[in-house]
């Protein structure tokens, strides 16, 4: 089996002498433990070749223990040791491109000033216009102030750069919306909001990411108040959209009603309390939550006001405890909270056919490999296992089709109707223990989250475009 990395890939650029072969370093990389992907040739001297070696590695110290064997062998030199992940980061990973040239002094005088000067006139008399005159129409904000990106934690604005730069690409190439990454320095709700409505006349749609709980209810709440446009938090409910789908198909497969099931949640946090609403909503009502300090406890007031509400709409059994209470006889297990929370002991007390959905990012609650002879299913939000449970198969659709009908809000009816089109997107003799949730890949799912999403929009009443044909 290939080696799991988290994205560590080497390209490891050597030069070989005469007096080495090239089985010389396969060997020393295959006896350091590391998985040669690719090999290139770069240049072909008289006395040495250099060649390109491409290396999966476990973690840094893998990687240096690599370098030192292949340094140790005799006519070796390794020139220089690349990370393929860093190189695809390199001066960032989208930019902005102008729809057509500018060739001459007519054209620029259309797209720029004078011509553009009547558009702008346009729109101020008639601000709807900006929706067919601008890229308002088509173009999301995403928005985060930097404090829960990933399962990172708090790492701040500029750090989080990577990940909102990886959203709007994303956006672009499933969904063909344009995003721009915003990373706000100020941890601020109020301030948040402030800018956010001030930037809004650029944008169609709001797409608030890794921000922490619980200033990110409040933030969205406000928003989705004081702005036309639709405000979504990604990561509560294009997580609770896309564990929904996986859901749907996970118990026709081990044959079980959502009413029947006991479901456990770890990591209250964004994910955790609209996965949970999501479940309520889908008709489980057996659920507990956990948090770093244990069993959310039925009835019990706590500062945070979102457990508050959790522990008035959770744990009909009055558990109390750690995980290990919560899980005993447990159907599914979701995790959104952080790496290796789940142990094997857990899997073994849960009801027969457990699934597990382990969502922490990039490391799950337990590792796939450690979960599979425990369970019957297991999914991860990893694009590197099977079963990828992650927001990526939802938000560009949501999104694609909120904009499509010009929805001034993305509501419940329309999150319902995304989750029931994507786990529609596998037929049904097709759904297997490996295969519960279809592919970030497949196609079919953007233009189904689009259309069931932009139908909902006008079912609702939230459209505000006038033809609901021809999606
Ligand atoms: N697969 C996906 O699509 C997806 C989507 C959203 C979030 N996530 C992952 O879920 C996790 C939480 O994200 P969030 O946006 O909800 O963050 P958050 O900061 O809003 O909430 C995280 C919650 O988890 C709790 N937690 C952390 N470590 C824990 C532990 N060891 N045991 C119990 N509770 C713990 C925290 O106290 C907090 O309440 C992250 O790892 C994130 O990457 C995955
Ligand atoms: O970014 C991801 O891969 C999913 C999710 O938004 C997360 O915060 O983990
Ligand atoms: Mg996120």
């Amino acid at each position: 089996m290939a080696i799991q990395t988290n994205g560590l890939s080497l390209i490891l650029r050597l030069k070989i002498g005469a007096q080495a072969a090239f089985s010389e370093v396969t060997r020393a990389i295959g006896e350091a433990g590391g998985d040669i992907i690719a090999v290139d040739i770069i240049h072909v001297g008289k006395d040495s070749v250099i060649r390109d070696v491409t290396v999966n590695v476990h973690n840094e110290d893998h990687r240096e223990e690599v370098v030192r064997a292949l340094r140790k062998r005799a006519g070796i030199e390794v020139i220089n040791v690349s990370d393929r992940t860093f190189l695809v980061h390199l001066g960032g990973k989208i930019e902005v491109q102008g729809k057509m040239p500018v060739k001459n002094r007519d054209d620029l005088s259309r797209v720029y000033t004078p011509g553009v000067a009547r558009v702008c006139e346009a729109i101020h008399e008639d601000p709807s216009k900006a929706f067919q005159l601008t890229i308002k129409r088509n173009t999301v904000a995403v928005v985060t102030d930097g404090t829960a990106v990933l399962g990172l934690g708090d790492i701040g604005p500029a750090a989080a750069m990577p990940v909102m730069e990886g959203k709007a690409m994303l956006f672009k190439q499933f969904a063909g919306v344009d995003a721009f990454p915003i990373c706000l320095n100020t941890k601020d709700p109020d301030e948040i909001v402030q800018i956010v409505k001030a930037i809004a006349p650029g944008f169609g749609g709001i797409n608030l990411e890794d921000i922490s709980s619980p200033r990110c209810f409040e933030i969205e709440e406000r928003l989705r108040k004081e702005l036309d446009i639709p405000v979504f938090h990604d990561d509560q409910h294009g997580t609770a959209v896309v564990l929904l789908a996986g859901l749907l198909n996970a118990i026709q497969i081990v044959e079980k009603k959502m009413s029947d099931l006991r479901v456990v949640v770890t990591g209250i946090g964004a994910a955790g309390i609209a996965s949970t609403k999501i479940l309520q909503a889908a008709g489980v009502t057996n659920i507990v939550g956990v948090d770093r300090h244990g069993i959310i406890e039925a009835g019990k007031s706590y500062e945070n006001p979102m457990w508050d509400w959790y522990a008035k709409h959770s744990n009909p059994e009055s558990r109390t405890g750690t995980l290990a209470d919560a899980i005993e006889g447990a159907d599914v297990f979701i995790g959104v909270s952080g790496p290796g929370v789940l142990k094997v002991e857990h899997l073994k007390a849960m009801n027969r056919d457990p699934i597990v959905f382990a969502m922490a990012n990039p490391v799950p609650e337990i590792a796939p490999e450690e979960a599979e002879p425990y369970v019957r299913i297991i999914a991860t939000g990893r694009s590197d296992y099977p079963n990828q449970i992650n927001n990526v198969l939802c938000f560009p659709g949501i999104f694609a089709g909120a904009l499509r009908a010009r929805a001034s809000d993305i509501n419940e009816e329309m999150k319902l109707a995304a989750a029931k089109a994507i786990a529609d997107c596998i037929p049904r003799d097709q759904l297997n223990e490996q295969y519960i949730i279809p592919s970030v890949f497949n196609a079919d799912v953007v233009k189904a989250v689009k259309q069931a999403v932009a139908e909902a929009a006008y079912a609702t009443g939230v459209a505000r475009r006038e033809s609901p044909h021809a999606f």
